[in-house]
C-alpha cells in the first residue's frame, strides 16, 4: 500500500533522510488528498467543454425563436406552465450534443421536457418546426456533414431526459429553458446544465442570452440590449467563470462577500406566483437591507449572484410547489465560489433523491459570513408569517 502511494506520488524512499521517512508516512494522506483533488476536477474537463459547446448552441437556438417568436410556438403543459419549441429544441440540441461529444460515457440525462405532447396529432407542425431549428442549430457550428435528424429522431434525444436521477453514478441535469414566462416577454432565462456524480453536482454551466455582460442592479436596468450574453461555468475545486456567450475571454468570478446587509441588494422571482414577495420583503427588512429587490426570472440570478450583482437570493414557493433539481442544479455550483445555497432551515440542498428537490420550505443564497444573520431572519420571518395566517 505505502509503495503504491510512494509510486503514485513519485518519491524516492530510498534517497528520504531518517528524519522524513516517519513524516512521509503522517503526510501520505494528506499528499493523497491533494492527488485525489487534482484529478477529480482534471477529470470533469472533456465533460465540461462538451456542456459548454451543448449550452451555447442551445442558447443560439432559444435566441432565435425569442427574436420571431409565433403564436404556434407555444403549447400549455398539464400543470398550465408554457412551454415552446425553443424548450423543446433546446433540451434535443442539448441531449444530442453530449451523447455524441461523449461516446466513452454511460449517458444519462435528468431534463424537464418529454415528447408525449408533441407526439399528438395536433403538434404535427410544432414537431415539424423544432426539427428544423435542432437540424439548422447543428449545422451552424460545422455538424453539416452530418445527417439531418429526422422527426423521430428528435423525439427520441428530447426522450433521452426521462432518466430518474439518483445517488450513484453520473447524470446530467437539464432545464432547456429556466424561466420560460421570462422567454416570453421577452425577459431573462436561462438554459441550465449540470453534472451530478455520486449524488453531489460536480459541475455547472449557465448560459444566459439575455443577461447584460455588466452588473445588473434593477430589472429597469435589463432592458438594455446592449452587451449581453453570458455563459458561466464552474466544476468542483476550481472556482466560477464568466465569459460572453459570443466566446470572450473567461474572467474569474465570485460571489460578494460583503458582510453589511444595508450594502446587500437581493434577488427574487419576478413572477409573484413563483415566490412569496411579501415574505422576502419581511425578512429583508429585518435583515437591514435597504435596497430594493432585485426581479428577474430564472437561474440568471445564480448567475447574477456569482459574480457579485447583489449578495443574496430568497426564493420561496407558495404551498404546494415542489421544487425540481434542474432548476437549481447549475445555479448552485456556480455560486459555490465564495457563495452557499440552503433550504429555509440551513440544510445544504440534496440533488441525489431523484427528480424532485424536496425541502424545508424555501431557498436561500449569500455568502458565508451573512448565511448566519440571514437565517435568524428567514426564521423568525416565517414565525411571524405563520402566527398572522
Ligand atoms: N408555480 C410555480 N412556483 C414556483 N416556480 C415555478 C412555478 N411554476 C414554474 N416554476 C418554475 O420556476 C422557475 C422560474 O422561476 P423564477 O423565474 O421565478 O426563478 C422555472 O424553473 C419555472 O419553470 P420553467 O423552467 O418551466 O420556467
Ligand atoms: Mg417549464
Ligand atoms: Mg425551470
Ligand atoms: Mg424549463
Amino acid at each position: 500500500m505505502v509503495a503504491s502511494i510512494v509510486r503514485t506520488l513519485q518519491l524516492n524512499p530510498t534517497t528520504l533522510s531518517p528524519i522524513s521517512r516517519p513524516l512521509l508516512f503522517f503526510s501520505i494522506p494528506l499528499q493523497l488528498r491533494a492527488v485525489r483533488r487534482a484529478s477529480v476536477s482534471m477529470s470533469y474537463n472533456r465533460q465540461l467543454a462538451a456542456a459548454k459547446k451543448a449550452a451555447a448552441l442551445a442558447a443560439c437556438l432559444c435566441q432565435k425563436v425569442q427574436k420571431a417568436l409565433l403564436q404556434s410556438d407555444v403549447q400549455s403543459k398539464y400543470d398550465k406552465t408554457p412551454v415552446t419549441v425553443a424548450d423543446y429544441g433546446s433540451q434535443a440540441v442539448v441531449s444530442y450534443i453530449l451523447e455524441k461529444e461523449l461516446p466513452s460515457m454511460s449517458f444519462s440525462l435528468v431534463a424537464e421536457e418529454d415528447s408525449e405532447d408533441l407526439r399528438k396529432e395536433e403538434a404535427q407542425g410544432m414537431l415539424k418546426r423544432i426539427t428544423e431549428l435542432v437540424n439548422e442549430t447543428l449545422a451552424s457550428d460545422g455538424m453539416a456533414d452530418m445527417m439531418p435528424l429526422s422527426e423521430e429522431d428528435v423525439l427520441v434525444a428530447i426522450d433521452s431526459g426521462k432518466s430518474e436521477g439518483g445517488p450513484h453514478g453520473q447524470h446530467w441535469v437539464l432545464d432547456p429553458i429556466d424561466g420560460t414566462k421570462g422567454f416570453l416577454r421577452g425577459d431573462q432565462y436561462a438554459i441550465a446544465l449540470a453534472l451530478l456524480d455520486e449524488g453531489k453536482v460536480v459541475l455547472g454551466v449557465l448560459a444566459c442570452p439575455n443577461l447584460p455582460l455588466a452588473a445588473v442592479a434593477s430589472h429597469n436596468q435589463l432592458i438594455s440590449k446592449d452587451d449581453v450574453g453570458c455563459l458561466f461555468y464552474a466544476h468542483v475545486g476550481t472556482g466560477t467563470y464568466m465569459q460572453s456567450l459570443d466566446g470572450s475571454k473567461s474572467t474569474k468570478v465570485h460571489v460578494s462577500a460583503t458582510e453589511n446587509p444595508e450594502e446587500a441588494s437581493f434577488f427574487e422571482s419576478f413572477e409573484a406566483a413563483h415566490s412569496m414577495h411579501d415574505l422576502s420583503g419581511l425578512i429583508a427588512k429585518k435583515l437591514g437591507v435597504k435596497a430594493p429587490p432585485v426581479r428577474i426570472d430564472s437561474q440568471a440570478k445564480y448567475g447574477a449572484l456569482s459574480r457579485g450583482d447583489g449578495a443574496i437570493y430568497l426564493r420561496f414557493p407558495h404551498k404546494g410547489y415542489r421544487e425540481k433539481i434542474w432548476d437549481h442544479a447549475a445555479g448552485y455550483i456556480v455560486v459555490a465560489a465564495g457563495g452557499v445555497a440552503t433550504d429555509a432551515a440551513g440544510n445544504p440542498l440534496d440533488f441525489s433523491r431523484g427528480r424532485y428537490l424536496d425541502m424545508d420550505t424555501g431557498i436561500i443564497v449569500t455568502n458565508q459570513k451573512l448565511m448566519p444573520a440571514l437565517l435568524k431572519a428567514v426564521q423568525e420571518s416565517l414565525k411571524e408569517k405563520a402566527s398572522s395566517l
